[in-house]
């Protein structure tokens, strides 16, 4: 059994368990839920802005604890003080250590887009995403088929929220393109070895249609690979563990972005 394959069944748990302690409609009734979502595309493209979505990342499947010192405001803060399009905050508890408490903080402390990074199997999980401030949701094309796919993004963009699509390879790619996606993010990491490389994003991005917000994730560690990448025609980059992994993920961030 792969890792994903864990993490999906352990979801499927953890869902069960949310529906049966708040109603969906206790969630529509959430304070934040009211509020209208920051589009990714604007900050994204926004030129004053570096394409760079930060993530917020305590643990890993594949790097055990990588930093459980740093606090959820302090970093998402100085994150956005170096013009970042958007933030990432984990909010798996199991292999991630991350929560929805997570994801309000960083709300709180933001006024930029905020993915959930989280393994969407269910309309429950949008809805909890919306209820606690995020703007974006990631769906991941390796656990969902397309019919999954088009009803869970049509319901995200139902309630006003955008949809960051990640597949791996040209074959994911290809059979989940669809129009109630905003955003397409190729995963450098594969999620079953943990392996990371470049090439994936090199691969597919000519693939990618352009009316779509293309996203390099995982594995990036120099503003080197960002202009390459930039070069290539990706728009944004996802980075977490480079940051995070340091003592001063705010100093991390700083010395890469003044570098860009
Ligand atoms: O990071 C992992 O080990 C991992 C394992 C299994 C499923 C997902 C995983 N990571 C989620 C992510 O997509 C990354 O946190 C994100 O792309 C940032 O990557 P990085 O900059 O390499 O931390």
């Amino acid at each position: 059994m792969t890792i994903l394959d864990k993490i999906i069944i352990r979801k499927r748990t953890e869902v069960d368990l949310a529906k049966a302690s708040t109603t969906m409609a206790e969630l529509e009734k959430k304070p934040m839920f009211a509020r209208a979502c920051l589009p990714l595309r604007d900050s994204v493209l926004d030129k004053t802005k570096n394409g760079i979505i930060a993530e917020y990342k305590r643990a890993s499947p594949s790097k055990g604890t990588i930093n459980d010192r740093s606090s959820v405001e302090d970093v998402v803060r100085g994150y956005q003080q170096t013009g970042v399009s958007a933030v990432s905050v984990l909010t798996d508890s199991e292999f991630f250590k991350g929560s929805l408490t997570d994801l309000v903080k960083a709300r709180t402390a933001l006024q930029v887009p905020l993915l959930r990074k989280e393994f969407i199997i269910d309309e429950y999980q949008i809805l909890e995403a919306k209820a606690y401030g995020a703007d974006i949701i990631l769906l991941i094309a390796a656990v969902l088929n397309p019919v999954q796919l088009e009803s869970l993004s049509t319901f995200a963009r139902s309630i006003g929220m955008n949809v960051l699509l990640e597949v791996h390879n040209r074959e994911e790619l290809e059979r989940s393109v669809m129009d109630s996606i905003d955003a397409i993010g190729v995963n450098n990491r594969n999620l079953n070895d943990f392996s990371v490389s470049l090439d994936h994003s090199l691969a597919l991005v000519g693939l990618i249609p352009d009316r779509f917000i293309k996203v390099s994730e995982s594995g990036i560690s120099d503003p080197a690979t960002i202009r390459q990448l930039r070069a290539a025609g990706f728009q944004g980059f996802l980075i977490g563990e480079n940051f995070m992994k340091t003592a001063d993920p705010v100093k991390a961030i700083k010395s890469f972005a003044a570098s860009l």
